[in-house]
C-alpha cells in the first residue's frame, strides 16, 4: 500500500535513468509501478532491478492515478497523446528538461491539458539508461511544476504529490521562465562544458597525465549522452543561444586582454575571475539553502581496503558530521587526497582526530 498523500499506482513510459529512478522512488514508498519503453531491453533492465512490472498491453485495472512521461523533449507530446487516447492515468506529467515547446506541440497536437502538468525533476547524472538509475537521485533536489493555467487543480496537487514523494521540493514556474533559468543554470553550462572537454581529443598524455581535479570538475557533464543533450539544446535554442554568445564574449575578451600582456590588461581579466566568484557563491548549498560556506579538512589517504570507511567512522567518534566529500586521486600513485567538508567550528576537532589516529592531515 503507497503511503498516505502519495499516488497509489502510476505508470512510468521510458525506463531510462529519470524513470527508472522516479519508479524505484516512488516504489520504496509503496506505489505499484508499471512500466513500459519502446526498448525491450531498457524494460527489461528497469524490472530486474525491481523499477516495477511491465504494463500489460490489455487496459486492465484500468487507468493509473498518475503516469509520467520520461521520455525525451521531442517525444512528450506525441507520448502523452498516445498515453490519453490509451486512457493510462487519470493525470500525466513528464520530466523533460525544456517545457515550453513540448507544452506548445501538445496543444498542437490536440492533447488534454487539463489533466497535464509539466514537470522536471532538477537532478540527474552524466549517465542514462536504467543502470544509472538511483531512488535517492532527487533527495533535496527541486522539481519545476509548470502547470498551464487549463490545469485541473487535482492534477497538479497529484504532480506536486510525486514530487514530493521521491524527496524533492516543488516549485511552480512559468514554462517560460523556466527554460530562460535552465538555459542558464544547465543548458549553457553543458556546451561550455563539452567545449574544454573537445579540446582535451588530441591532448598529448602528458597533458592529460598533469589533468587535477578542476579539469574533472568543469567536464564531468561532458561525458552525457549526445543524443539525449542535441534534442534538449535544440528545444530550448535561443534561450540557450544567448547565454552562450555572453559567455563567447567573456571569453574572446579575456583572450584579448591575454594576448595584450599588460598589467591594465591582466586586472581586467582579474575583473572576470572576480565576477566568477561573485557568480559561483550565489549558487544554493546542498539543500537548496544559502550558499554554504564549509571548511575543507584534506586527508592523505593510502588506496587499500577500508580506509574511507575507517575515517568516516573516525568522523563520526569525533561528533563531526561530514556535509560533503570528494576524492582527488593521485595518478599513477597508491594514495589519493580525501576532501572533508564540515562546518568550520567543527575542522580542528576533525583534524586533531585524524591525527591522533595516524592519519596525515597537511594544514
Ligand atoms: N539525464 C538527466 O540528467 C536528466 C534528464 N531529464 C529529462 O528526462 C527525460 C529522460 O532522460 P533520461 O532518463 O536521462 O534519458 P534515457 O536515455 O536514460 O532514457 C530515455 C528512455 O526513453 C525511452 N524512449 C524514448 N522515446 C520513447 C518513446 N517514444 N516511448 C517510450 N520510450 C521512449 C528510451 O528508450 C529510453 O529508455 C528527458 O526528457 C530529459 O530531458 C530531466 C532531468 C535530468
Ligand atoms: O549531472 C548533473 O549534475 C546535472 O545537472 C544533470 C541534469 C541534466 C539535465 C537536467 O535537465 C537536469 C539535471
Amino acid at each position: 500500500m503507497a503511503e498516505e498523500g502519495v499516488p497509489g499506482r502510476i505508470v512510468v513510459i521510458g525506463t531510462g535513468l529519470i524513470g527508472t529512478s522516479i519508479a524505484l522512488a516512488m516504489r520504496e514508498r509503496g506505489s505499484e509501478v508499471l512500466l513500459t519503453d519502446r526498448d525491450a531491453a531498457s524494460l527489461r533492465m528497469a524490472v530486474e532491478l525491481g523499477a516495477g512490472e511491465a504494463l500489460p498491453d490489455a487496459a486492465g485495472a484500468g487507468p493509473a492515478d498518475l503516469a509520467v512521461l520520461a521520455v525525451p523533449p521531442a517525444a512528450v507530446a506525441v507520448t502523452l497523446l498516445d498515453a490519453q487516447k490509451r486512457g493510462l492515468a487519470a493525470v500525466y506529467t513528464d520530466v523533460a528538461s525544456v517545457k515550453a515547446q513540448p507544452l506548445r506541440q501538445a496543444a498542437e497536437l490536440g492533447c488534454d491539458l487539463s489533466s497535464f502538468v509539466a514537470g522536471h525533476p532538477l537532478a540527474g547524472r552524466e549517465r542514462s539508461g536504467p543502470a544509472a538509475a538511483r531512488p535517492d537521485l532527487f533527495l533535496g533536489r527541486p522539481w519545476a511544476l509548470c502547470p498551464t493555467s487549463g490545469a485541473a487543480p487535482e492534477a497538479v496537487a497529484a504532480v506536486t504529490a510525486l514530487a514530493r514523494a521521491c524527496g524533492a521540493e516543488p516549485v511552480v514556474v512559468d514554462a517560460a521562465e523556466h527554460d530562460d533559468a535552465v538555459a542558464l543554470v544547465s543548458h549553457a553550462p553543458h556546451v561550455v562544458s563539452a567545449a574544454v572537454a573537445a579540446r582535451l581529443t588530441g591532448a598529448a598524455d602528458v597533458a592529460l597525465g598533469l589533468a587535477g581535479q578542476g579539469v574533472r570538475d568543469v567536464t564531468r557533464i561532458a561525458a552525457s549522452d549526445p543524443r539525449l543533450w542535441i534534442g534538449i539544446l535544440t528545444a530550448n535554442a535561443a534561450p540557450v543561444a544567448d547565454v552562450l554568445e555572453a559567455v563567447a564574449t567573456d571569453l574572446a575578451v579575456a583572450a584579448s586582454l591575454l594576448r595584450d600582456g599588460s598589467d591594465e590588461a591582466a586586472t581586467h581579466v582579474a575583473d572576470l575571475l572576480l565576477r566568477g566568484n561573485a557568480g559561483r557563491s550565489r549558487i544554493p548549498g546542498k539543500h537548496g539553502g544559502e550558499p554554504s560556506a564549509y571548511a575543507v579538512v584534506p586527508v592523505v589517504i593510502p588506496d587499500r581496503p577500508g580506509e574511507l570507511a575507517m575515517i568516516f567512522q573516525a568522523a563520526g567518534i569525533a561528533g563531526v558530521n561530514i556535509e560533503d566529500v570528494t576524492i582527488e586521486h593521485s595518478p599513477g600513485r597508491p594514495l589519493g587526497v580525501l576532501e572533508i567538508a564540515v562546518r568550520p567550528e567543527e575542522a580542528e576537532r576533525l583534524a586533531a582526530e585524524l591525527r591522533a589516529r595516524g592519519w596525515s592531515v597537511p594544514g
